[in-house]
């Protein structure tokens, strides 16, 4: 079997009177594209948050390569192996595409943000390396001939893939798509299933909030799905969409 990137047990998180996580636990191989999914406020954003160290969780342990992992600092996580994009685009909105990339490289180049920013000689001498590999990834993503423009003149589709390469160019261990199809056309959906095919194939562990559930049975390994806060189902997909409990979340009147 494949080695498993990272594991989840009991992963936990209260706001104030509400569980929004409870007890969470999973575990994802290396090359599966594993999917979150769930009724609105079922706690999908929370556990991204949880992993990526935006929220402190009450409970739960945390293995990242095999080795165990405390989400901390933005900064950290990245430097750990976890890369994430947003449900709303964070983007360097007055950057070029090509910036917004080489911004997320800095995370393994030597010489850092710090030096990036004072423009060290060693700096220097990394850069052209770095802008390489962003163009690169541009290009993987396949919006390339953007490269010089900036971010905010993008379409919505390819400012999300332009987070796709920025979170690509930290060689993540595990890259987290925080529902990377949303807002966008039925056309842009089938060339962000095929580009997260292709990462999966390149070798990427991927995981997954999206709410178009067609995208989700057809791309995922396996699947977690949550309902308030409680990991109500986990398997293949083909597994959950029978499973009775999924079935009534989402069909449910509580709901939506
Ligand atoms: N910072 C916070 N403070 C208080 N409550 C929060 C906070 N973040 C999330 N919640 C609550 O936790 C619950 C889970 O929210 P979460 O955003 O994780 O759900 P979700 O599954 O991502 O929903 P959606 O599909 O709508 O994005 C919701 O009831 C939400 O209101």
């Amino acid at each position: 079997m494949s080695q498993e990137v990272f594991k989840v047990q009991g992963a936990s998180k209260r706001f104030g009177g509400l569980q929004a996580l409870s007890d969470v636990s999973l575990s994802i191989h290396e090359g599966q594209v594993y999917g979150l999914i769930g009724p609105n406020g079922a706690g999908k954003t929370t556990f991204f948050n949880v992993i990526t160290g935006l929220y402190t969780p009450d409970g739960g342990s945390f293995m990242l390569g095999g080795e165990a992992y405390t989400p901390q600092a933005v900064h950290q996580v990245a430097k750990a192996g976890i890369a994430r994009t947003f449900q709303n685009i964070r983007l360097f909105a007055e950057m070029t595409a090509l910036e917004n990339v080489m911004v997320g490289r800095h995370v393994r180049s030597a010489s850092g943000l710090l030096g990036a920013v004072l423009r060290t000689p060693s700096f220097k001498a990394e850069e052209a390396a770095i802008r390489q590999r962003a163009q690169e990834l541009l290009d993987y993503v396949g919006i390339g001939k953007y490269a010089p423009y900036k971010a905010r003149t993008l379409s919505y589709g390819d400012q999300r893939r332009l987070e796709i390469a920025r979170a690509l160019a930290t060689d993540p261990k595990l890259i987290a798509l925080d529902e990377p199809a949303a807002g966008m056309n039925a056309t842009e959906k089938v060339v962000l299933r095929e580009l997260i095919d292709r990462i999966r194939k390149d070798g990427r562990t991927i995981l997954l909030i999206e709410h178009d559930v067609k995208l989700v049975m057809g791309l995922c390994d396996r699947v977690t799905v949550l309902d308030y806060g409680k990991q109500i189902a986990e398997g293949t997909p083909a597994e959950v969409q029978k499973n009775e409990k999924v079935i009534e979340a989402y069909l449910g009147a509580g709901h939506h």
